[in-house]
């Protein structure tokens, strides 16, 4: 599956919040989401939200793996999160370093909930509810915050 152009920082479609996945099943959609981790991988990315490939729909990808910053992230499959819904956060935060694919160049400690439970339909098109915590759960807060049009430097000083 071939890369995509990423969004950088300064495109409108960063700044909008993107629009529900009807039909998850779409060949469409299927298709974007490979294109969508192949642009992650290809660019290191440990997550990647559509609107940062020029497509504002609510859709991410997540892939954990261990790095210089976080030695003892977990190693996991990407997973595809379709119409992805925070249904709960835990009240205690936790400071981390971040970057963003769409700002390169720039990193920052940003405060995000240290746990969360989050409700979402796979590749497959099934309900899932799953808790993650730690590094997982960051990557998870920074890409939903691309889906409603928010970048992790809005979030600092
Ligand atoms: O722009 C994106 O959504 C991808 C972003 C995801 C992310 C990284 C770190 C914390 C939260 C979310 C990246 O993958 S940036 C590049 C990267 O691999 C990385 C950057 C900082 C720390 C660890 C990894
Ligand atoms: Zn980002």
């Amino acid at each position: 599956a071939p890369s995509l152009p990423i969004a950088q920082q300064g495109e409108a479609i960063l700044a909008q919040s993107a629009a529900v996945v009807t039909d998850p099943l779409h060949p469409d959609i299927q298709a974007l989401i490979r294109n969508m981790q192949a642009t992650m991988l290809a660019a290191n990315g440990v997550g990647i939200a559509a609107p940062q490939v020029f497509r504002s729909l609510r859709l991410i990808i997540v892939a954990s793996r261990p790095n210089p910053r976080y030695p003892d992230a977990p190693l996991m499959e990407a997973v595809a999160m379709i119409n992805p819904e925070i249904i709960w956060l835990s009240i205690e935060t936790c400071l981390g370093e971040e970057g963003c694919l769409s700002v390169p160049g720039r990193r920052a400690q940003v405060a995000r909930a240290e746990r969360l439970t989050v409700r979402y339909l796979n590749q497959q098109g099934e309900r899932v509810e799953a808790a993650y915590s730690g590094f997982v759960a960051r990557i998870i807060q920074h890409e939903m915050d691309h889906l409603n049009g928010i970048l992790f430097v809005d979030r600092v000083g």
